[in-house]
């Protein structure tokens, strides 16, 4: 990658050497940061799994790789546990013996409580639980990314025996990833991603069960449905054992879930509250925040609309490449929901306007955005 990252400028590494415990998506996509935005003098990859090293090797997520534990991660000030969720204690207890006492640790789990005690139990003093709210149904090194991390909230969540320095320094190494750090307690996260993630999931398990074993509804299943059920598509083991591991919290987002479908039920006979939900519910989706991630900081946007017809994309591209408009990023934007659009990522606001003249004469509509 040539492109300067985005990001506060990083004048010296923040770290001397960095391991990575568990490189898979996440894990690998962290180091791929730390490699990428220069943070970190070498990055150690350690994994359960040798082929996995094999291929974060050559992949050129870490400087090197260990197979197992040992003097090697005293020499670590930065440890970054990324195993999967039911992996991420036992690993805790096989690092513990060899941390240097002022490593810096953090962790990527998506619930955080449990891990939280665990890691206070063993006595680790330095370690700040987290969890970058970043992800994708393609787990494993290959689908790793710095980019994965860029602009995503990242949720720091200290107990009362943190210490304050601890977090600062968490915090500093999230905003160099590219990320948005939020700190709140293990039990308020845990709280609110049984909503927003884990009810989620077993909503759209619950749905794909639905259009099983039954060829005409699959047959007729369409984006709306794909949509919903995107997240079912992700690692089996890996989302049981995040929902199996918040499950007190998931229980009680699935009694408010299960009430709001029978509100909605009860509406089907009442029209107007029905049009007042299904009013508040797009309010509520089309002001959902949109996270922007790219290879390169989007500056100055330009949304264009794509006629559903071939080439069209080419159309763009040419016409402002005939023009010399470096076009820095692009991105798909919701399809269907907005009837074809992409977002052009230029480089200045004189670039965004000669564009939009240029497209504007090709007979494309476009939007400026922030
Ligand atoms: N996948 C996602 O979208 C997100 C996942 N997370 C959390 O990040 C963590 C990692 O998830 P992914 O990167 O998606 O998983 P992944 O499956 O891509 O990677 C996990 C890696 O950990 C290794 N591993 C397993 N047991 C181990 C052990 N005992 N010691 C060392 N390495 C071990 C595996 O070989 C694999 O390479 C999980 O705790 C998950 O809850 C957090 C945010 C998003
Ligand atoms: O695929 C997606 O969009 C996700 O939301 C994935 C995801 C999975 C687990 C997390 O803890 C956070 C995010």
């Amino acid at each position: 990658m040539t492109a300067s990252p985005p990001g506060p400028a990083t004048p010296a590494p923040l770290f001397e050497q960095a391991a990575i415990a568990g490189v898979g998506l996440i894990g690998g996509s962290v180091a791929l940061g730390l490699r990428q935005r220069l943070l970190a003098r070498r990055v150690t990859g350690y994994d359960a799994d040798v082929q996995v090293l094999q291929e974060a090797q050559a992949l050129g997520v870490v400087d090197d790789v260990r197979a197992t534990p040992g003097e090697w991660l005293r020499a670590c000030d930065l440890v970054v546990l990324a195993a999967p969720m039911r992996a991420l204690a036992p690993l805790a207890r096989d690092l513990a013996p060899f941390l240097s006492p002022t490593a810096l640790v953090t962790d990527v789990g998506s619930v955080k409580a449990g891990i939280a005690a665990e890691l206070e139990a063993l006595g680790v003093r330095n370690f700040v639980p987290g969890h970058p709210m970043a992800g994708s149904e393609r787990g494993g090194v290959t689908h790793a990314r710095a980019a994965l991390l860029e602009n995503a909230v990242w949720v720091l969540t200290p107990t009362d025996h943190t210490p304050l320095t601890a977090l600062s320094r968490v915090r500093t190494l999230v905003e160099h990833l590219g990320a948005a750090p939020v700190v709140m307690p293990p039990d308020a996260h845990d709280g609110l991603v049984a909503t927003v993630s884990h009810l989620p999931y077993l909503a759209s398990l619950a749905l794909t069960h639905l259009v099983a074993r039954d060829e005409r509804l699959s047959l007729l299943a369409a984006g709306g449905f794909r949509d919903l059920t995107r997240v079912a598509s992700g690692d089996p083991r890996m989302s049981r054992d995040m929902v199996v591991e918040n499950r007190a919290a998931l229980r009680n987002a699935l009694a408010r879930f299960r009430r709001q479908l029978e509100r909605l039920e009860a509406d089907l006979d009442q029209p107007e509250e029905l049009l007042a939900a299904a009013q508040e519910g797009k309010r509520t989706r089309d002001s959902l925040p949109v996270v922007k991630r790219s290879l390169l900081p989007p500056k100055h946007d330009l949304v264009v609309a794509v006629p559903d017809q071939p080439n069209q994309i080419g159309a763009v591209t040419q016409a402002l490449g005939a023009a010399g408009v470096n076009i820095k990023d692009i991105e798909v934007l919701a399809i269907r929901e907005e009837g074809g659009a992409i977002r052009l990522g230029l480089e200045s606001v004189e670039d965004v306007r000669r564009a939009s003249e240029i497209l504007n004469a090709a007979g494309f509509e476009v939007r400026g955005r922030g």
